[in-house]
C-alpha cells in the first residue's frame, strides 16, 4: 500500500537527504513544495495545502537554520519564522487527521551547561546559551506542539535533535552558515589563491559532536518507522524527542586541522578570539537512539571527505 509524504523543506541539507532515504522506498509516494509556491509562515496557504492532500505523513525539515553568527544577528527571523512554520505546519497535519510526522529540533534546545553527554531528559533544566536562545525556545516550541498533540488526541508526532550537521547541499555562506561549511570554504580558496593564514572564529576549544546528513536522514526515516509501542518504551511516556548523534565529539580545533588538511591548506591557522565560542560543549547521550537498533555509518574524516568532494564539484553552483 502507498503511503503519501509530505516533506517540508526538500531544498535543504536534510530535507533533500530524506528526499533521497524515502524514495529507496517505493511505497512511498513523496509530495514537495517550493517555498515560491507555498511560504510555509503562511496559515492560509499552509492550510489550503493541506486541505488539497490527503498525507498519511509529514516530515518537518523546512525551518530559518544557521550558524552562530546568523543566529546572533537575526533572532527575530529565528523566533519568529520557525515558530510560524512549526504551529502552521503541525497544527495542519492534525487538522487533517495525518497521524504520523517527524519534528526536525536541534541540540540547542538543552541547557548550555547541561551534564556531558546530554540526555533528553535535560530539556528545560536551566538556562540556553545566549547566541542562539530565541531559535532554541521556537525548537521547544515545537517539541511542545508535538507532544500536547499527542497527548490531547492521540497523535504520533516525534521529534528528533540531531546534533551539528554536515554534508552535501549544505549552506556555504561565509558568514551566516556552521562550521563546517565555512571552514571548508575558507580553506578552500585560502589554498587554492596561496592565501598564508586562514582566521578560525573563537578560542578552537568548544566540542561539538558532527553528523553526516545521509546519517541523519537514515535516522530520520528508521525513527518515524519504529513501531509506536517499541518507540514509547525508549521514551518517557509523554517525552517524543529522541536524541540523533555519534555520541564522539572533537574540539574546533581538532576539526580545523582536519579541514586543512583535506583542502590542502598548508598556512597558518589563527584563532579570533573576539567571535563567540557559542555553548563550551554539546555531546548528546544516544543511547536512546541505539537501543532502537539504530547507528551511524559515517565516520567523520570519511564524511568530510565527501562533502569537500561534492563542494569542489558544485562550486559555482551554491547558495553562497
Ligand atoms: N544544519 C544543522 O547543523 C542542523 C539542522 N537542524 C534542523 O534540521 C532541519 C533542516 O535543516 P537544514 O537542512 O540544515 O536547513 P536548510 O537551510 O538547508 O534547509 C531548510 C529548508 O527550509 C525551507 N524553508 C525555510 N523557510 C521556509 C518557508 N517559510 N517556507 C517554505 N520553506 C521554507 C528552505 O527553503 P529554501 O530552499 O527556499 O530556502 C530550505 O529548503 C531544521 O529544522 C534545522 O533546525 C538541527 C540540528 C543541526
Ligand atoms: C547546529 C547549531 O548551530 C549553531 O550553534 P553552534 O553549535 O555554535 O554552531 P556553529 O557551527 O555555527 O559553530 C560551532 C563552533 O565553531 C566555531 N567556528 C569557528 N569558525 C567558524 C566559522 O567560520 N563559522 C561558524 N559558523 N562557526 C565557526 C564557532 O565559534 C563555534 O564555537 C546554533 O546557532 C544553532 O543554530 C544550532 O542548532
Amino acid at each position: 500500500m502507498s503511503v503519501k509524504i509530505f516533506v517540508a523543506g526538500h531544498h535543504g541539507m536534510v530535507g533533500s537527504a530524506l528526499t533521497k532515504e524515502l524514495y529507496k522506498n517505493s511505497a512511498n509516494v513523496l509530495v514537495t513544495a517550493d517555498r515560491e509556491e507555498l511560504d510555509l509562515t503562511c496559515q492560509e496557504a499552509v492550510v489550503d495545502f493541506f486541505n488539497q492532500h490527503h498525507f498519511d505523513q509529514v516530515y518537518l525539515a523546512a525551518a530559518k537554520v544557521g550558524g552562530i553568527h546568523a543566529n546572533n544577528t537575526y533572532p527575530a527571523e529565528f523566533i519568529y519564522e520557525n515558530l510560524m512554520i512549526e504551529a502552521n505546519v503541525i497544527h495542519a497535519a492534525h487538522m487533517n487527521d495525518v497521524q504520523k510526522l517527524l519534528f526536525l529540533g536541534s541540540s540547542c534546545i538543552y541547557p548550555v551547561l547541561a551534564d556531558q553527554p546530554i540526555v533528553e531528559e535535560a530539556l528545560l533544566t536551566g538556562g540556553l546559551e545566549p547566541t542562539n536562545e530565541p531559535y532554541a525556545i521556537a525548537k521547544i516550541a515545537g517539541i511542545k506542539l508535538c507532544e500536547s498533540y499527542n497527548r490531547q488526541y492521540g497523535r504520533d508526532y516525534r521529534s528528533v535533535m540531531p546534533t551539528n550537521l554536515y554534508g552535501e547541499n549544505d549552506n556555504f555562506h561565509p558568514v551566516n552558515s556552521h562550521v563546517i561549511p565555512a571552514l571548508i570554504r575558507r580553506f578552500h580558496e585560502a589554498a587554492k589563491s596561496n592565501i598564508k593564514e586562514v582566521i578560525v572564529w573563537g578560542t578552537g576549544m568548544p566540542r561539538r559532536e558532527f553528523l553526516h546528513v545521509n546519517d541523519m536522514a537514515s535516522a530520520g526515516v528508521y525513527i518515524m518507522n519504529v513501531k509506536e509501542s517499541i518507540y514509547k518504551k525508549n521514551t518517557k511516556p509523554m517525552l517524543s524527542h529522541i536524541n540523533v548523534g555519534t555520541g564522539i565529539d572533537y574540539s574546533i580545533k581538532e576539526l580545523a586541522e582536519i579541514l586543512s588538511e583535506i583542502t590542502g591548506f598548508h598556512g597558518d591557522i589563527v584563532y579570533d578570539s573576539t567571535k563567540p565560542d557559542g555553548a563550551p560543549r554539546k555531546l548528546m547521550d544516544v543511547s536512546r537512539l541505539t537501543g532502537l537498533g539504530w547507528i551511524p555509518s559515517i565516520e567523520l574524516k570519511e564524511g568530510l571527505q565527501k562533502t569537500y568532494d561534492w563542494f569542489c564539484k558544485n562550486e559555482e553552483l551554491l547558495r553562497l
